[in-house]
């Protein structure tokens, strides 16, 4: 049986009093491809900021490696190799994009590795963050998380608002960053098709709690599931 990175046990969590996940409880498997789908406010992004230790934990643990972390701070997280891509992408906007990576840079990752997966960044190494598109923003936003190592990819609505052939563009880098196993990928995507083309395994979140668990290939033969947790029509 392969072995779970990541752990959430009946977690609930929020923000301040309010409590957003519900009983939550999922287990990740090392190399795992997860596409986390669902509506708008059915917690997705919570969920994200909830492994990375930025919501309240109400109640539940989260745990990686079999170590608990429920107490642990972001950065103690991110020490420990998860990486969030946050929807917000949060560029450092007065510096380039070669600054942007180094900054944040650790142990052997390298630029050349990022450059590989996004040759435009390396074209506008030497430009600021705020001269970008929202594209080369997003490119920027996953190059910079892969600086910091991670085992666990946590990507937030990686597509939202960008041109077709850019989303095109980062699903081939997706590819290449779960390729032969070498990360755990979790995807959070309003774009249910494109998840689940990438994906092995689909989670829909309704209401904060999970409405299924499962092989994504399966899901897709589940028009009528997909209709009812994420409001269109799937082919
Ligand atoms: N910082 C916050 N403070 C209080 N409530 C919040 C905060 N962020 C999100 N929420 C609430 O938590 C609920 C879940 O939001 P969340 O962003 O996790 O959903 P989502 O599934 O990611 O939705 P979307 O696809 O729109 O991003 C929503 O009701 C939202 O209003």
């Amino acid at each position: 049986m392969s072995e779970t990175v990541l752990c959430l046990k009946d977690v609930t969590a929020g923000y301040g009093q309010t409590h957003i996940l519900r009983g939550l409880s999922l287990s990740v498997s090392r190399s795992e491809r997860v596409a986390v789908i669902g509506r708008n406010g059915a917690g997705k992004t919570t969920l994200l900021s909830t492994v990375m230790g930025l919501t309240r934990l109400h109640s539940g643990r989260v745990s990686l490696a079999g170590e608990d972390i429920s107490r642990f701070s972001p950065h103690q997280r991110s020490m420990r190799g998860l990486g969030l891509v946050p929807q917000t992408r949060d560029i450092f906007p007065s510096l380039t994009v070669e600054e942007n990576l180094t900054a944040v840079m650790r142990g052997n990752a390298s630029l050349e590795e990022a450059y590989a997966l996004f040759p435009r960044l390396k074209e506008r190494r030497r430009n600021g963050g705020t001269q970008l598109s929202g594209g080369e923003q997003q490119m920027l936003a996953i190059a910079r998380t892969l600086m910091t190592e991670p085992g666990i990819i946590l990507l937030d609505e990686p597509l939202e608002g960008l041109a077709p052939v850019i989303c095109e563009q980062l699903m081939i880098a997706f590819e290449q960053l779960a390729a032969d196993g070498r990360r755990t990928v979790i995807l959070v995507e309003q774009h249910a098709v494109a998840a689940l083309a990438f994906a092995t395994r689909a989670v829909i979140l309704a209401n904060g709690s999970i409405a299924y668990d499962g092989s994504a290939a399966a899901l897709k033969q589940r028009p009528e599931l997909l209709e009812r947790h994420i409001g269109v029509a799937q082919h």
